[in-house]
């Protein structure tokens, strides 16, 4: 099968337009002369590249609309190919757009043939990847749900029922320590409930309190000092879609109550508003707290708690999915080092042996951020356990097996308790241990909470 390629050129200049347009055979062009209408472009004919003038209106000469075009396109189209256009000795500009995820850049004025070479190769390694996404999806072991990477039977269980649960009218709450990927599962379950209305997301744990309500449930022009104009709330912008309310055990009492209103009567009151708006919308939400131990110390209503959470979901921490650290580097390496276009191709054996023996007390989030660092560190084509700062740990392994186990559950105890906050109950159900267990072996290896 020919699939036609397309190329997006995003350009204000109506000259620039008209050049570029004739000046490439064998690609379907498509033009935009601002964010609104690239995007159009973008959701109806699925271009695979994309080259973006950084100076769009209304910003023509400077480079923020140009950057939330960026941001736009990767969030909607992320395998999608973005050459970035800067002016003459932007070169900061054109390095936070390659950081933000652009492909590459070229300097105006424009070079035809140099930007041509750019934009076939662009093409070239679209076709590469989409081959290989194709493989893996048959493989069967990427991308059980989403861009979720794992191969332990852990996870999996996780992902299997996040599909079954996805196409059910239910409320599914997210149970995880931070960087485990509750955000890519919500929108995983977001994709294959099939529902048409956007994907909402909101960090309660980020936004002051006082302006939670207001993100939440939105505003009348005039309803507060700074309120210039009518804002609708998250919620309202998650209508016909899934709103997915991160860090929901940050919420406080008051709004509590008015979430759980939304819940019960599906309409919200913009805060200065008199009219109730109708919202139907599927909630999920996640958050990395001890939720059963805020509901019974009064921090977190228990009427809330059981509308919230009709499903739960808890998803294993990267130490108890054997394999998948390993796995998720390989994964992340050929990301980075393709997207950072650096001749990294994989690990040192004692990198590996690092990886795989490493408690992650970050999770997934900080095994990414540690090969993505190796990447841009490493001297040769393989990233080793130094770059990955992680051999100090590695050369420290006893030999025997005594010893390794004791380790091992030094390890284990000295992060559950961490995550736990130093609380005895939550550390041991992290474990899987009883409390008077948990008790003698901290006694045995003189750990204290
Ligand atoms: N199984 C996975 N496969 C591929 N990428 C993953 C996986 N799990 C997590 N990630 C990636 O790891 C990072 C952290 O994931 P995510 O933001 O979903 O975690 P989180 O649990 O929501 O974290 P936090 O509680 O800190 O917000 C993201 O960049 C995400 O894309």
């Amino acid at each position: 099968m020919n699939i036609p390629r397309k190329l997006l050129i995003v350009e204000d200049d109506t000259g620039l337009q008209r050049q570029l347009r004739w000046a490439y055979d064998g690609y379907d062009i498509l033009v935009a002369a601002d964010r609104e209408s690239a995007l159009t472009q973008l959701r109806a004919e699925e271009p695979q590249v994309v080259t973006l003038d950084l100076g769009l209106p209304p910003d023509p000469d400077g480079v923020k609309e140009g950057f939330a075009a960026l941001e736009d396109i990767r969030r909607l189209a992320p395998d999608t190919k973005v050459i970035v256009a800067t002016g003459h000795g932007e070169r900061d500009s054109a390095l936070r757009a390659i950081a933000q995820g652009a492909w590459d850049f070229y300097q105006k004025p424009i070079d035809i043939d140099a930007l041509g070479v750019i934009v076939e190769r662009a093409f070239h390694v679209h076709a590469i990847e989409a081959e290989n996404r194709r493989l893996a999806a048959r493989a069967g072991i990427e991308n059980p749900l989403g861009g979720i990477v794992t191969a332990s039977p852990e996870m999996l269980k996780v992902t299997r029922m996040i599909e079954r649960v996805a196409g059910a009218d239910v409320s599914v709450l997210l149970l995880g320590a931070s960087g485990t990927g509750k955000e890519v599962l919500a929108r995983g379950l977001y994709e294959a409930s099939g529902r048409i209305g956007g994907f909402v997301a909101i960090n309660c744990a980020a936004i002051p309190e006082t302006l939670l309500e207001s993100e939440l449930f939105g505003h009348e022009k005039g309803a507060f000092t700074g309120a210039v104009k009518t804002t609708p709330g998250k919620i309202e912008m998650a209508h016909g879609g899934t709103l997915f309310l991160d860090e929901i055990g940050d919420v406080p009492l008051p709004l509590q109550v008015k979430l759980l209103r939304f819940l019960q009567e599906r309409v919200v009151e913009r805060i200065g508003g008199r009219k109730p708006i109708a919202v139907d919308t599927r909630i999920v939400c996640a958050t990395h707290q001890d939720i059963d131990a805020m509901v019974a110390e009064g921090s977190f209503r228990e009427d809330l708690y059981y509308r919230l959470a009709e499903i739960v979901v808890t998803i294993p921490s990267l130490a108890e999915r054997p394999g998948d650290s390993v796995l998720l580097a390989r994964h992340f390496l050929r990301h980075h080092a393709d997207r950072m276009r650096r001749p990294v191709t994989g690990f040192t054996a004692d990198a590996l042996a690092a990886i795989d023996g490493w408690g992650w007390p970050g999770n997934v989030r900080e095994l990414e951020n540690r090969v993505k660092r190796a990447v841009i560190m490493a001297d040769g084509k393989q990233v080793t356990a130094a770059d990955l700062d992680l051999s100090d740990d590695a050369q420290d392994d006893p030999i025997n097996l005594k010893a390794v186990r004791e380790a091992a559950d030094r390890k284990a105890i000295r992060h559950a308790l961490s995550r736990a906050h130093g609380n005895i109950s939550g550390t041991a159900r992290l474990l899987g241990i009883s409390r008077p267990t948990l008790y003698d072996l901290m006694k045995n290896y003189d750990l204290q909470p």
